[in-house]
């Protein structure tokens, strides 16, 4: 990491979790990075909880003084009125929330979500100062027609879309290919590097080469303790987006050490 990026390492706990449970595991996670004398200024540390948690896990982290950071799952692109169900940007910056995940492949897929509305989602989550971790990634078939550069670049192109240098200064994209998403196949640390300097070469051409070189560019796909050092010594990875094995204490202790294993 001969850079100035500063490693990101955000758990996403999807469909998982009450909120005493999410209290039970930011305190144990808390405790364990403080036994290990955690720097989080150095390693950056993200949980994302179900919105359902995310006040519970405020208090707690604002009550203790906590150095990790929370994330919400979703955002909604809407600011208010009739929209039921959906969680503004202002009501999640009302919460603290510093990352809103948008786009992720669960969304496009089950949800239908499409790149104008991951980019709609962006620019709400911009207005609110909350940093959008925009997620792009290739289906199995894709990458097996070997169309998963071209694939990941036309969703970084819509999520982008008419974003100014500043805005675009202001996000995350995380790069998790589909095939290996709670799979256990993970990604080659190759194949993840291969697609990163792909994204921050694109973003160069879009905003500029200085923007892309300050971007954080997450890999996610079956990341474990065991996997994560290999992954994060690629140059253009910065970080990590983490299912499974966000939801276990020494897994996710170990991902975000990554730098002492
Ligand atoms: O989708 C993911 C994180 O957003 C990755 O999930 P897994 O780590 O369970 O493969």
């Amino acid at each position: 990491m001969s850079n100035s990026r500063t490693p990101l390492m955000v758990g996403n706990w999807k469909l998982n979790l009450d909120h005493h449970q999410a209290i039970q595991l930011v305190q144990k996670l808390a405790w364990t990075l403080g036994d290990a004398k955690h720097d989080y200024d150095a390693v950056e540390v993200v949980v994302s909880p179900s919105f359902t948690s995310l006040r519970s896990v405020q208090t707690l982290v604002d009550g203790d003084k906590l150095g990790l950071r929370y994330a919400a799952q979703d955002i909604s692109a809407q600011e208010k009125g009739a929209y039921t169900g959906e969680v503004s940007a202002a009501q999640l910056s009302a919460l603290g929330v510093s990352y809103a995940i948008i786009g992720h492949s669960e969304r496009r897929q089950y949800h239908a979500e499409s790149d104008a509305l991951v980019n709609a989602k962006i620019l709400a989550a911009l207005g609110a100062d909350i940093t959008p971790i925009v997620c792009v990634g290739e289906a199995l078939e894709v990458r097996q027609a070997s169309e998963h550069v071209a694939f990941t670049l036309a969703q970084v192109d819509g999520a982008l879309a008419g974003l100014s240098a500043e805005q675009v200064a202001a996000l995350v994209i995380a790069y998790e290919p589909v095939w290996a998403i709670g799979t256990g196949e993970v990604a080659t640390p190759e194949d993840a590097q291969e697609i990163a300097e792909a994204i921050r070469a694109r973003v160069g051409e879009l905003v500029g080469a200085d923007v892309a070189a300050g971007l954080r560019i997450l890999y996610g796909g079956s990341v474990k303790g065991d996997n994560v050092a290999q992954i994060m010594a690629k140059p253009d990875v910065d970080g990590t987006l983490v299912g499974g094995a966000s939801l276990v204490l020494e897994q996710f202790a170990a991902i975000a050490g990554f730098d002492r294993i």
